[in-house]
C-alpha cells in the first residue's frame, strides 16, 4: 500500500496494492498493522458503514462536534468526488479543503481525521461508499456545514444542482457553525 499526504497534510491518500489476474483482482482493503506502520496513526475503528447513492447525490459536509470520528473511506462501486475540510479553528488551514476521486477503478482510500468535515458527490450512475469510523455514530453531536459555503469554496465537479437530504440542504455556514478548537 502507498500512503501520501494531501494538500491538507493530516488527510492521507491510501493506494492499496492490487493483485490482478485472469479471474479479477484481490486487495487487502484494511490491514491494521500495515495501516499503523504506514500512516503512523494509532487508531481503532469501531464501526463500518455502507451507503449507496444515485448520481448527483451529495452527502455532507458532516462532522460530530463531540465524539469526532476519524474516517477511512472508499468506493467499491462507481465514482465519487470526496472532500475533507479542516474545521479546527486553531489550524492555519482552517476552512481549507481537499478533494479526490475515489472509485471502484482506482481503489483509492482517504483517511479523514477527527477535526475535519467530510462529504462526497456521486459522479457515476450509482455509488457504493464504504467507510470505517473511529467513534460511534452520535446523531445528537452531528453537525452539517453547507456544501456550497462560499468561505470554503469547494469546487464540486457539478454538472447540475446536487441531490441533498433535507438536513444537508439546511447546512450551516462555517462562519456561524460551532466546530473544533
Ligand atoms: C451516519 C449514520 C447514519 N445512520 C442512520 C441515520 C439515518 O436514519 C440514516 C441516514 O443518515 P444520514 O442521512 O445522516 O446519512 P449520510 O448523509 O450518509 O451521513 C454520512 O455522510 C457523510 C458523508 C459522513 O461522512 C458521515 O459519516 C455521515 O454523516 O442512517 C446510522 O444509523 N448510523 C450512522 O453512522
Amino acid at each position: 500500500m502507498k500512503v501520501s499526504r494531501c494538500a491538507l497534510p493530516e488527510v492521507l491518500l491510501l493506494e492499496p496494492r492490487v493483485f490482478g489476474d485472469e479471474r479479477g483482482f484481490f486487495l487487502e482493503s484494511y490491514n491494521a498493522r500495515q495501516f499503523a506502520e504506514l500512516t503512523g496513526l494509532d487508531v481503532d475503528f469501531v464501526q463500518d458503514n455502507h451507503s449507496r447513492s444515485a448520481q448527483g447525490v451529495l452527502r455532507g459536509l458532516h462532522y460530530q462536534l463531540l465524539q469526532p470520528q476519524g474516517k477511512l473511506v472508499r468506493v467499491v462501486r462507481g465514482r465519487v468526488f470526496d472532500v475533507a475540510v479542516d474545521l479546527r479553528r486553531s489550524s492555519p488551514r482552517f476552512g481549507q479543503w481537499v478533494g479526490v476521486e475515489l472509485s471502484e477503478h482506482n481503489h483509492h482510500q482517504l483517511w479523514v481525521p477527527p477535526g475535519f468535515g467530510h462529504g462526497f458527490l456521486v459522479l457515476s450512475e450509482s455509488a457504493d461508499f464504504l467507510y470505517k469510523t473511529t467513534d460511534y455514530y452520535a446523531p445528537q453531536h452531528e453537525r452539517c456545514i453547507a456544501w456550497n459555503d462560499p468561505d470554503i469554496g469547494i469546487e464540486w465537479p457539478l454538472p447540475s444542482p446536487p441531490v441533498l437530504s433535507d438536513k444537508d440542504a439546511r447546512g450551516s455556514l462555517l462562519a456561524d457553525a460551532q466546530t473544533y478548537d
